[in-house]
């Protein structure tokens, strides 16, 4: 059933268009034998992806999610990070099974469609263009474009105001529970894809509007 009729569409990157953990978690491990500490491997740096980079350096270099981290440690890592993942963006990432059937279908519908991730511009643009998918996108709001990430409202309301189109009348595709929080504040409905990097939960328990499985499945909702 067609449940959902948006004029625009803000859709996230890591865990929802692209699984980026391949890409993010060699970084890490290559940054952890840099820093002579142990790897930490992909399962783990899957649970801590969404929330910005340096928010991932930071729980790599503490081992918790809710980092407490060592300033002097962060600013060695830090820069080495941007460093590697510079040259590692999409070599090892791909589209999930069907993005580009869902694009197409959402394009040939004439939706407005827009990007909106916490990854910061520098990887956003590359890892759009790179996986041949960057002219879906009428506006891409990254980590560091505003002053405020996901899930605080900023970047969709920016993005809504962009288009000059209501908040109830824009849709959020997403993977995780601070695009979920994101879109409660802004007013935006929200569907998420059930196989993204939601830090280990199941995203059914963030009470989205609907949990889908591929973004093939849209054309039966939208
Ligand atoms: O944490 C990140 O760098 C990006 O995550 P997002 O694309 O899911 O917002
Ligand atoms: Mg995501």
């Amino acid at each position: 059933m067609k449940i959902f009729n948006p004029k625009l569409i803000m859709i996230d990157v890591d865990g929802t268009l692209v699984d980026s953990a391949p890409d993010l978690a060699y970084c890490i491990d290559e940054l952890m034998k840099v820093m002579n500490r142990t790897p930490w491997g992909e399962a783990k740096v899957r649970h801590w992806v969404g929330n910005g980079v340096p928010k991932l350096v930071e729980r790599s270099l503490t081992g918790e999610f809710e980092a407490n981290v060592n300033k002097q440690d962060f600013n060695k890592a830090y820069p080495i990070f941007l460093e590697l993942y510079s040259v590692n963006t999409s070599t090892r990432s791909c589209l999930y099974s069907g993005v580009k059937e869902g694009l197409n279908y959402l394009k040939q519908q004439g939706y407005i469609l827009g990007c909106v991730t916490n990854k910061a511009k520098q990887f956003t643009l590359p890892i759009l263009k790179d996986l041949d998918i960057f002219n879906y996108f009428r506006l891409v709001v990254s980590g560091d474009t505003l002053a405020k990430k996901k899930p605080d409202p900023l970047p969709l309301l920016h993005s809504a105001e962009f288009f000059n189109i209501n908040p109830q009348d824009c849709l959020m595709l997403g993977d995780s529970i601070s695009d979920v929080a994101a879109s409660r504040a802004a007013g935006f409905e929200i569907i998420c894809m059930s196989y993204g990097y939601n830090h280990g939960e199941d995203i059914q328990n963030a009470n989205p509007d609907l949990v889908i499985d591929s973004m093939a499945e849209l054309k039966d909702y939208l």
